[in-house]
């Protein structure tokens, strides 16, 4: 998987452009090619809002980002990728016709992937004269967060081009889930279809309108979609007996005239019906907006789940982890140890950091420092390999001031100095600014280096002990900052 290092996005919509943006945030070179001349400002904004949805969902941990490139042909475009993703409209002719450009344009060894929703696989791979590097790994909207991608092979795909797409889905924090056969519209778009295909006559029929529709998803089984789908709900939902009691209790409305499946016809008027209630619902709110609020939504759902290490949740969880150890591996995000102090971390403040007071609340602070702390860490070789061997540093006494106040959209950054330190200690002062400039808070920590498997104390050995020598005699040299030291109490005259 190191070996890829560039990808080739063909068709940047907003599917590949949600491509563009996951990779380029997850540290590849990406080199996009679409005829539209508007295509460099459209994948300017979508990267703006994923890296904003990313920078909520994963504070601390942006990996530095690869090169976004337009190129002017598509040869440009792929003649380099190790990787190469087409997103072209779902039209088989053209898709059937541009995947053999991209197959004669790309170097032999390149994996070549579709976004397509649910045309087949052996279909689209058919004037390739490499065949056997095509997959199908189709990926949800929006592809910076979402983390499905379907997989699926076609007649001539070689196995291990599938591994590697695998391999590389994973490694940028995505769930691929393997259809066995291929299949028009594989797994979730045939659910997702026949709802959408019922929800069309629901309109047509005037029962509902698309706000009415959308509230009776979102307010009920919608929320609980989210992390167990439908077998495991209606399960529970067959009470103590599971599966067979609602088997039994809901089987005979199988054969009650409660769904159509059949799409009705796109007539005109019915076009027309979806389309004013469409635009009646979103009360004139932009789609970029729209996307915003979709992604904080989605943001707070998946953070949600990966406190319960669930579902979406336990991707999110590992996908996290390994940014933890990609970031320990050299520290790229802090300068080496030079005459200042570190800059530990960099966030914007999110809508749901502000309290009652109308600016950012009090743990916020601790979860920016926290951050700060864990980033030292990594930089002084904290990493998986050392926690694994029962080592790390606890956090004992944190004195946290409140300077200023931190309102929605801050630059917030932290820099960490090494006060002090000794065989088991650590002694911080974090300075959290804002916009480089005004110091907001600071905090002063301990931290004690402990043998986790006795839980005790121990002395710091190794690259760990050499690398805070380092950073201890570099920061010797700084002055103590004023307000190290300092009490919490009311001063008497
Ligand atoms: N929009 C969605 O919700 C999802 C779409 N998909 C699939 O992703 C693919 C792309 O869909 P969208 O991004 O939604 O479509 P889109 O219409 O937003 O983007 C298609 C892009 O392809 C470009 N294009 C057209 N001909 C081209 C050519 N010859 N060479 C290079 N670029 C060309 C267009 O200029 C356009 O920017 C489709 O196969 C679709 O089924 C997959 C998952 C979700
Ligand atoms: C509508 N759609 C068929 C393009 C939907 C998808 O393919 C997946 C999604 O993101 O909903």
């Amino acid at each position: 998987m190191s070996d890829i290092a560039n990808i080739g996005i063909v068709g940047c919509g907003v599917i590949g452009a949600g491509w563009a943006a996951r990779f380029v945030l997850n540290g590849y070179d990406v080199a996009v090619f679409d005829p539209d001349p508007e295509v460099a400002r459209k994948i300017g904004e979508v990267l703006a809002n994923a890296r904003l949805a990313q920078g909520k969902l994963l504070p601390g941990l942006a990996l530095p980002e690869g090169r976004l490139t337009v190129a002017p042909s598509l040869a440009e475009a792929v003649g380099n990728a190790d990787f190469v993703v087409e997103n072209l409209p779902e039209v088989e002719a053209l898709k059937i016709r541009v995947l053999a450009e991209i197959d004669a344009a790309a170097r032999p060894e390149a994996v070549i992937a579709s976004s397509t929703s649910g045309l087949l696989p052996s279909r689209l791979q058919s004037g390739m004269a490499h065949p056997e590097r095509f997959i199908v790994g189709h990926p949800f909207n929006p592809v910076y967060l979402l983390p499905l991608v379907e997989l699926c092979p076609g007649d001539k795909t070689a196995p291990a081009n599938l591994d590697t797409a695998e391999a590389l889905y994973r490694r940028i924090g995505m769930r691929p889930l393997r259809v066995r056969h291929e299949i028009d519209g594989f797994i979730a778009d045939r659910l997702l279809e026949a709802l959408w295909r019922e929800a069309l006559w629901l309109v047509n029929d005037g029962v509902a309108t698309t706000a009415e529709i959308d509230d009776a998803i979102r307010f009920g089984a919608g929320l609980r979609w989210s992390f167990m789908g439908t077998f495991l709900t209606y399960r529970i939902a067959g009470g103590e007996a599971g599966m067979r009691h609602f088997l039994a209790q809901f089987g005979p409305a199988l054969k009650l005239p409660w769904t159509k499946l059949e799409a009705p016809e796109l007539t005109e008027d019915l076009v027309d019906t979806v389309s004013a209630q469409s635009d009646e619902q979103a009360a004139g709110v932009s789609i970029r907006a729209l996307e915003r609020k979709r992604d904080d939504c989605l943001v707070a759902v998946m953070s949600g789940l990966m406190g319960e290490d669930y579902g979406a949740g336990s991707v999110l969880k590992e996908y996290r982890q390994s940014l933890f150890e990609r970031a320990g591996r050299g520290a790229p995000r802090l300068s080496e140890a030079g005459s200042g102090p570190l800059a530990t971390y960099a966030a914007q403040v999110p809508a749901e950091w502000i309290d009652y007071n109308g600016h950012m609340t009090e743990h916020r602070y601790l979860q920016c420092f926290g951050e700060a702390t864990d980033a030292l860490l990594r930089h002084i070789g904290v990493d998986a390999g050392y926690l694994a061997a029962g080592r790390s540093f606890y956090t004992v006494e944190t004195h946290l001031r409140h300077l200023g106040q931190g309102r929605v959209g801050d630059s917030l950054t932290v820099e960490t100095q090494v006060v002090d330190t000794d065989a088991k200690r650590l002694h911080l002062f974090h300075s959290l600014r804002k916009d480089g400039d005004a110091v907001l808070a600071t905090a002063e920590q301990m931290l004690l280096h402990v043998d986790t498997r006795a839980e005790r104390t121990a002395a710091m050995e190794g690259d760990v002990l050499d690398a805070v020598r380092r950073l201890a005699d570099a920061h010797a040299a700084l002055p103590r900052p004023d307000a190290a030291g300092r009490a919490v109490g009311i001063r008497k005259s």
